[in-house]
This record gives structure tokens, sequence and C-alpha cells, in this order.
């Protein structure tokens, strides 16, 4: 008789489980299951979701028995090859366990949810404990529902064996089902029935006529109700007679269904568009694996050059990737690209609902749709035949994941690329120093846009020295001159967008009398104050305290709050001028479900004159009525000790001044600095990114950093600091025995925030040139450091880090 055994990578994120375990596939499954399957497993006393990578046919070599798999959930693989050899690659890439890069490639709705409950094994037990089952045979068993008494109570029965806890795996990926009708009658059978009818039954006539129309095809119920007028019951009545039959069919949850998209037609390309285009669409059409760095400064057209390739990659019979940061995701972008390709594009955002996500993933996966415009995540959409792949804004620190696996979608956008022979464009205003030194070396293709579309000169660029407007007037967030020039442009009736700088900023309280300032309990971070809910709150772990009328520690009355929100701002502003609209928008204002995108079309429909808001306002608004960008503080991103601080504030004033200008009204930016003279500032005043790159990589080599030498970060973190710092030195010896000369070790030292949560986090960051030792030393580590864990020790690898604070 034929056997058949599977791999299985388990849904539990550790490094033991870290490999593939053997199951026995039982009779009833056998040639049903293939790699890339979700099944369900028995793991330990429980069950739990798993991913098949691979069938085995021979009876394995081991002394024990093989358990069988449990059930499968899936009819096809939900991974196919591709994406089963990007999660090893990833796996080891990113130091992260294989579970989590098959988990994150999938849309959250088909990650299991496990449910616990227990039950009562023994009748020897207390009144208390009867009294918690009640009637109930099972209860529930997770601290979020029961008490912490109850949950002691029931943990102690089930460490006595008078209770057994049960585990059950739900598949959360639900295809939304509505009600169609199909015609059960033959257009002989329908005359007949109409000859039966009675001649005032005008509603049964009109429904055997509407049948008769339908013929073979289904149609959804509401559909067939509104093209008939017949209403729901009459249907009801059919169904008795045996006329139809109700089903039930799958309808697609549609995030856009209710957005009107007319088609337009490709733009006449500009000279140095064309040129662009032509390039790159050679690699489409001849299948060639190459980097394409596109560097055009803002409003010269680089997303009419990503349209053209994606349409040149269509029409060859391929399919199209577009990454955009999320925060760009705006409707405008989403529209742009819809009303070129229409239903072939599929959008994969955050803002999305689990369903939504489920069911556009689902539309590629059946080559439904074969564009897809998405934020992080969508560099794992299942596209097949990728010609083309497109990240918009490379240099966006919003493409590396924070979490594990903590990858940078750019080099999972290659690496895929390479799979499908294709090449990968990326786009930006301001290039990351990496991608521009690689595009300088040859290793990436460079393609420039140097001018604005139509020739439009790009904004003027004002500075406004903070230092001395500080000396004529007290602290204001809006200077004189930036007032000034607000009010000439709302008179001619222009649009004007102001961003504060949050970056490593917030409002905190301060005591003026002794200086104390009020801090989270639980982390080494000051309270922010939150005007909406009138709080002070903890953006870390989320600790939340009234707001002090005096000063905990001296008494004193004069504790008032410091630094600048987007609420005091707006406050601020409406006084100054009480006659404008002034839209906010921020973490605060753009919470709920499509407030972005609705705040975004208000200020285009011109409902209002000024928007207001943090970088997240920086990208991609293409309005033609904006002819004024203010920048009300341009120092706070640059004083955070990163020694990508610099690249990042020229990067964030570039982008929000390409705002400014963009039609054929000339467009003004004026910037707020108390750093007039510093090299970021000055070269985004000139918006010179060529020189600021020339500058700016002299710095890196001088300080070693990247994109000189290679940094890997490692972090400790625990509830005890004696025991956090320890292992640190301990890593750092074992470090310096494996590493060369040219590697530098900087820390281990406490981070900037050392504890979060009432966890002590310390950090070592290595920079380096070419270690051969260091990946399987890091691989080692992150396994023995599985085996602290009665220590409570975590440990995070992270390559390439951001920033190291
Ligand atoms: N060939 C063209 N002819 C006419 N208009 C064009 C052409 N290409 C682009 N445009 C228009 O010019 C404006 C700017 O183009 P686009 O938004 O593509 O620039 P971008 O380089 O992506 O800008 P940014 O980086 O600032 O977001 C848009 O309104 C776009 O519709
Ligand atoms: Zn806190
Ligand atoms: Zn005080």
């Amino acid at each position: 008789m034929s056997e058949q055994f599977v791999e299985v990578i388990v849904d539990v994120p550790s490094m033991q489980t870290n490999q593939a375990y053997t199951y026995a596939v039982p009779t009833e499954l056998i040639n049903q299951v293939f790699p890339g399957m979700r099944v369900i497993v028995p793991f330990g006393n429980r069950k739990i979701l798993g991913f098949t990578t691979k069938i085995i046919s021979k009876r394995p070599d081991v002394s024990f028995d093989l358990k069988n798999i449990e059930e499968v959930l899936d009819l096809v693989p939900v991974l196919n090859r591709e994406m089963l050899e990007l999660a090893n690659w990833l796996a080891k890439w990113t130091f992260s366990f294989k579970i989590s890069c098959l988990q994150v490639m999938l849309p959250a709705a088909m990650r299991a949810s496990y449910n616990k409950s227990i039950r009562l094994i023994s009748t020897d037990v207390s009144d208390e404990v009867k009294a918690l089952f009640g009637q109930e045979e099972e209860l529930p068993f997770d601290s979020k529902t029961l008490t912490p008494e109850s949950f002691k109570i029931l943990s102690k029965l089930n460490r006595d064996k008078k209770a057994e806890v049960i585990y059950q795996v739900h598949d959360r990926a639900r295809s939304k089902k509505v009600t169609a009708i199909t015609n059960l009658l033959t257009s002989a059978e329908i005359l007949i029935q109409k000859d039966a009818l009675r001649t005032n039954a005008v509603k049964s006539a009109k429904l055997l006529d509407f049948l008769n129309n339908l013929g073979d095809k289904t149609m959804i119920l509401k559909e067939a109700m509104q093209k008939s007028g017949l209403s729901s019951a009459i249907f009801s009545q059919g169904e008795k007679k045996g006329w139809l039959k109700k089903i039930k069919v799958e309808k697609y949850r549609d995030p856009y269904r209710d957005t009107k998209i007319k088609k337009t037609e490709p733009k006449k390309l500009q000279p140095a568009q064309e040129n662009a285009v032509t390039e790159i669409n050679q690699a489409v059409v001849e299948q060639k694996n190459q980097v394409f760095l596109l560097q055009g400064v803002t409003g010269s057209g680089k997303t009419e050059v990503y349209l053209y390739t994606i349409a040149c990659a269509l029409k060859n019979q391929r399919t199209a990737l577009m990454l955009v940061p999320e925060i760009s995701l705006t409707p405008q972008m989403v529209r742009r690209v819809k009303s070129r390709f229409g239903s072939n594009v599929a959008v994969l955002h955050s803002g999305l609902s689990e369903g939504e996500k489920f069911d556009e993933w689902r539309r590629i996966e059946r080559h439904e749709a074969t564009v897809v415009v998405g934020a992080r995540s969508a560099v794992f959409a299942p596209l097949e035949q990728i010609g083309v792949i497109i990240m918009d804004e490379e240099h966006e620190t919003s493409y590396k994941q924070e979490d594990m696996p903590e990858y940078n979608a750019r080099d999972v956008a290659i690496k895929r690329g390479q799979w499908h022979n294709c090449p990968v464009v990326l786009g930006s205003a301001t290039p990351s120093l990496e991608s521009r030194a690689r595009a300088q070396k040859g290793v990436y293709e460079w393609l420039r846009l140097d001018q604005r579309i139509n020739g439009q000169p790009l904004p003027q660029v004002n500075l406004v020295d903070m230092r001395q407007e500080l000396k004529r007037a007290p602290v204001v967030d809006v200077s004189t001159p930036l007032l000034e020039a607000i009010k000439q442009r709302l008179k001619k009736k222009e649009q004007v967008v102001l961003m504060l700088n949050r970056r490593g900023y917030s409002s905190f309280i301060m005591c003026r009398e002794c200086g104390f300032v009020l801090k989270c309990p639980n982390c080494d971070i000051s309270l922010t104050l939150h005007m909406d809910s009138r709080s002070m709150k903890c953006h870390y772990c989320g600790h939340e305290e009234p707001i002090p009328q005096i000063c905990p520690s001296c008494h004193s009355k004069k504790i008032r709050y410091y630094g600048t929100g987007t609420e005091k701002v707006q406050q601020e502003l409406q006084q100054l001028l009480p006659d404008t609209k002034i839209l906010r928008m921020d973490v605060d204002t753009t919470r709920r479900k499509g407030a972005h995108a609705k705040l975004l079309q208000r200020f285009g429909n011109k409902e209002a004159e000024i928007l207001l808001g943090t970088q997240m306002i920086a990208k991609g608004l293409d309005f033609p009525d904006v002819t004024l960008v203010g920048v009300l503080n341009a120092d706070t991103s640059l004083s955070l000790p990163n020694f990508r601080s610099a690249e990042r504030t020229f990067q964030l004033l570039t982008q929000v001044s390409g705002r400014a200008g963009r039609a054929d009204k000339l467009g003004e930016v004026m910037i707020q600095t108390f750093n007039p003279q510093h090299y970021a500032i000055q070269l985004a005043k000139s918006q010179n990114y060529e020189k600021f790159f020339g500058i700016e990589m002299n710095m890196r080599h001088k300080g070693g950093y990247p994109p000189y030498f290679f940094t890997t970060q490692i972090v400790t973190s625990g509830p005890n600091e004696a025991d956090v710092a320890k292992k640190m030195f301990e890593i750092n010896g074992q470090l310096k025995q494996i590493l060369s000369k040219q590697a530098v070790i900087l820390g281990p030292t406490p981070k900037p925030i050392m504890r979060i949560n009432n966890q002590f986090y310390y950090q070592l960051v290595i920079k380096y040139k070419s270690e051969p030792y260091l990946d399987e030393f890091l691989e080692n580590l992150l396994l023995t450091s599985q085996k602290e864990a009665q220590r409570k020790l975590q440990l995070k690898i992270d390559r390439d880090p951001i920033d190291f604070i």
C-alpha cells in the first residue's frame, strides 16, 4: 500500500520549531496534499496550523510513530514554489522564524485563530469552582475574558489534573456569500405555466417573463429584484412553485465599489519620460532582470512613466506590481492607476478590512487582477509571470517592517525580480544614499527626469531664521513672514499646505517652577498631551492619565505644556485667521477608516484654504491650487541621534516643497528653522540633491556608516536590567572573537529609550564590510537565545536597521 508523508512548518514561532516536522498523511487524504497548503496538525497536546513544504513518498527512518495530519484547509496550494523559496531566503536574510515568513506572505484572514476552553474532568471540586461553571460544560479559557481570580482558580485545576484544556483551531478566511437565483424552467415549461395562470396573476406572469429572459444565467437576487421590479416575496413564491432555485454565490468585497472612475488615456510623453520608458520597456519585453533607479524631481512625471511600463507588461501577457508607501496610497493615486487599467487592478493597503484584503488577494491569486498597487506587504502579492516591479519613493523607511520578519520590501522586490526575470524600477526625487551609490557604480541602471512637466520651475524656497524671529517676538509657531505669505495666498484664493515635523517630537508638560516633567510610570519617556481626549498619553505603552493642574512635585500651579502639537497650531492659527477654514491631518484625525481619504478630498474640493498636518501630507499630493508650502519646524528631525537624520530631513523638506506650484501657478516654500546654516537645510533650499549626495557620502565615509559599511543591530530586552546588560556584554565578547579587525562594534549601550513597558533594552551595532562568520554566528545566537527564555530575555537581530534608536 502506498504511503505519504509531509514536512510541515508549524505555527509556533521559536527556533526549535524552525525546522520542518514530518507527519503522515492519512489514507483518505493521500494525493490531496501539496506543498504550500495550510494544514492542521497535532503538536504536543494541542492542534495547530502548519504549512506543508514538501511531500515525501518514502517512510522516513525514525524510531517513533509519526502523527497524522488532522485536516487540510486548502484545496489548492496558497503558496507556490516561488513563495516557499522566498520564505526560506527571507528567514535566513532577516534572522526570522520560517513560520513568521510564511505568515507574512498571506492576508491576515488566512492565519488561524486559536481558542482554548477548559472542561472539568473531576467532580471532586470546590463549590467555588462549581459556581464558576454553573450549567456550562466548558468555559472559554483565556485571560482576557476571565477575571484574574477565575483564571488563577482554573489554571490550578488544570495543574491538579481536575480539568483539561481543549484547543481548537479556526480558519478565519471566509468568503462573502450572497443569495442568487437560477431558473429551473425551459422556455416550453414557462409557456405552459403562463397559460395556467389566472388572468389577474400579473406579478407571477412578470416573474415568468423575467425567468425566460434570464435563461440559464445566474443572477444575484438583489439585482434581479431591481431589474424586474418584483419584490423578494414574489421570488420566494416562485421558489416554492419550483420555478427557480435560490443559491449562495460568492461576492467579492470591493473596497472601491462606490467610486466611479472614468477611463483615461496615456499622456503624450515628454522626451525625458520617453527615454526612461524606452529603456525600461525594453527590459520588460526581453524579460531581462535589471534594477533601474528612476531619479526624477518632484512633479517630473514619474508616475506616468510607471503607468507606461505597466501597460507594456500587460501587452506582453505579463502582470505588474507597483509598491507605494502606505501614506501615498491616496485616492488620487489609486484613481490614476484604476483609470488606466480598470478592474485589472487590485489594491492592497492597511485601510482595508480583513475581508476586503482577503478578497483582493484571491482576485490576484485567481488571475482576475493582473496589476497590484499596494503598500509594503503587497510585495508578497501572489502574482505570477510578473513583467515589471515598481517601487515609488524607494527611500521611504516605511518599506522596512519593524516586527519579525524585519524585511525591507526593497530587498524582497529585487529578489522577486530575479525570480521573474523582470525589471525592477526604484523611483524617487530623493533616492536613498544606498540606491544612488549603486546607480553611480553601475549596479543599477540610472535614469533621470531633471525637469518638471511642461518646464515648470521648482518652487522658490525661502528660509525663516527663527533665532532672529525669537529676538523680535515671543515664541510663536507661525512667524511673521510666514503669516504674511499665507495671507497673500488667501487673498488670491489659492491654497496653503503647512507641515509640522513631528519626528522625535511631541508636546509634553513641564513645571516652570521646579522643571518637573510628567513621565510614563512604565517607560523612560515623557507623556504626550492630547487635547482631544484631554489626557496625557504614553505613545509606547498606551498608559493614560489626567492632565495635572498643579505640579505633582512642588505643588506649583505654573505647570504648562511645551512643544508644539498640530492641535495647538490649529488653535493659534485660527485666532490669527478667524475666517479661514483649516483642515488638520495627523494621527488623531485620521484614525478612522477612510478619514485620510476624506480629508484630502475635502481639501481637493477647496472646502478649506489651509491643510495643516504632520509628515503624512508630504507625499504624493498633486493639488493644482497649492501655491504655498510652509514648514513650521525643520529642525526637529535633525537633532535625533541618528546617522540618517540629515538625509531624513533633506528628503522630507524636498518632498513637501514639491507639493507647491505643480500646475501653471508658481509655487513658494517657506521653511522655519533654527539651523539655517546646516547643509541639509541649505541644500533643501536650493533643492540640490546631487550636491547633498556628495556631502552626505563624505560624512558617511568619515563616520564609517552605510552605504560604506553594512550594519547589523542586536537588541536584548528583559525585565531585569542587570540580566540584559550581562547578556549583551557576553555577546560582545563572543563577537570580538569571530570578527575581523575591519569590523567595529558600537556599544553595548542602553537604548536611547531604555525602558518601555517595564522592559529594559540594550543594544549593540556591528559595522562591517565583509565578515564570513557573522551570519552563522548570529543564527546560532538566535538558536541559543531561545534557551534563555527562563530569564525572560528576548533577542532581536536587525540587518540593515533604519536607525539605531
Ligand atoms: N507627459 C505628460 N504630459 C502632461 N502632463 C503630465 C505628463 N506626465 C505627467 N503629467 C502630469 O504632471 C503632474 C506631475 O506628474 P507626476 O505626479 O507623475 O509626477 P511625480 O514625479 O510622480 O511627482 P512626485 O514625485 O512629486 O509625486 C501630474 O498632474 C501628471 O498628471
Ligand atoms: Zn509607557
Ligand atoms: Zn514643580
